[in-house]
């Protein structure tokens, strides 16, 4: 599977987008505001005057939440502009990035709308430039030096490939608690081995003083079985595997099918950091939501994230992948009455070393 090809939220407006399941993510972008606006008060009160501020949000998807991150940065920076007194607020690039295959479309679709809704709100829309940038940020996607803020929320657990030395990972389709210790060590080091990509490479594209936040989906504590992202594939693994009993799926096909994601620590995170050297880190925290404060159909949520992968290795059978998600949302409901369903996000700011 080539993930840099295949790997995209499932785009438009339809029941099973990203748009209409994306809550859970929401509910985290939210959750980091006072910290984003921290930040980027910070990067505006160092601007030199007339310098335009340019930020990137890295695995931006499509729909509410591509804008609710843009907007929640304008709105902090327009109430800087105003406890100064200035009458008008610098000129702001915004770089959408995603995967070339995102649904890219929609959000060129949806800006004059979030042009116009900005203008009523008073905070202007004429210096707002917005521009999409299609690529992998495991890769170079900006010039040297020109970024100040780097935002990324849900996506760095995604991994750029599937681990090699996987194939014993028979039946399970992530780290689960019977998968061999070779396989939970491939998945960490192919971890590591990205996550120093993005970080080598953002240290050069930020300017002098630039900043990241990123979130990730992680787990609570060095278990690496840690209930976190079972929630999330477990049921699917299950499901997969009744379909191979009841004859619909090939046995081979789920034996070969493993999800590119890894969902870190907080000292896993901190430790890559140290390791790769250009950033320190300003503040490092884990956050947990609990499904009671969201309400989302969990089977369409991890449909509208995981549907594309499920199409490129399974084939579009559109019937087969209804099938799974039946069975997911049945195991889901049984899964979540059982246990506490909780999400732990890692939250991490980093500053660059000059
Ligand atoms: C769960 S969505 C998060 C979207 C949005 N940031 C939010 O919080 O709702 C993860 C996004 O990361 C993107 N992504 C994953 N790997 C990527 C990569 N290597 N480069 C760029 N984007 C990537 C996916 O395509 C997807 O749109």
């Amino acid at each position: 599977m080539e993930v840099t090809k295949v790997l995209h939220m499932n785009g438009g407006i339809r029941n099973s987008s990203y748009a209409k399941n994306s809550l859970l993510q929401q509910k985290v972008i939210l959750m980091t505001k006072s910290i984003t606006n921290k930040v980027i008060s910070t990067l505006y009160n160092n601007l030199s005057p007339g310098e335009t501020i340019r930020i990137a949000d890295l695995g931006c998807s499509s729909g509410p939440n591509t804008f609710l991150t843009i907007s929640q940065l304008i709105q902090t920076i327009h109430e800087e502009c105003k406890s100064n007194s200035q009458q008008q607020s610098p000129e702001i690039h915004v770089f959408l990035n995603d995967l070339p295959s995102n649904d890219f479309n929609s959000i060129f679709r949806s800006l004059p709308t979030f042009y116009e809704d900005l203008r009523k709100q008073n905070m202007g829309g004429d210096g707002l430039f917005v521009t999409g940038v299609a690529g992998s940020f495991y890769t170079r996607l900006f010039p040297s030096k020109t970024l100040h803020f780097v935002h990324s929320s849900y996506s760095l657990h995604w991994l750029s490939q599937v681990p090699d030395g996987i194939e014993s990972n028979k039946g399970n389709i992530y780290v689960a608690s019977t998968s061999p210790p070779s396989v939970v060590k491939a998945y960490y080091e192919q971890y590591e081995r990205d996550f120093v990509n993005f970080l080598k490479y953002r240290s050069k594209e930020l300017a002098d003083g630039g900043c990241m936040i990123l979130t990730i989906l992680g787990k609570k504590n060095e278990d690496r079985f840690s209930k976190g992202a079972c929630y999330l594939l477990e049921p699917m693994a299950r499901a997969l595997r009744e379909l191979v009993v009841e004859g619909s799926i090939e046995e081979e096909k789920v034996y070969t099918f493993n999800i590119p994601a890894y969902y870190p620590s907080l000292r896993e995170v901190m430790y890559i950091v140290d390791k790769e050297g250009s950033f320190t880190i300003d503040i490092l925290k884990t956050c947990e939501l609990h499904k009671d404060d969201f309400d989302e159909n969990m089977a369409q949520c991890v449909r509208a994230f995981t549907e594309p992968l499920l199409v490129s290795h399974f084939g579009d059978n559109e019937i087969l992948i209804d099938q799974v998600f039946h069975k997911c949302r049945e195991i889901y409901v049984n899964f979540m009455t059982i246990e506490k369903t909780t999400f732990t996000n890692v939250i991490v700011s980093l500053i660059k070393r000059n």
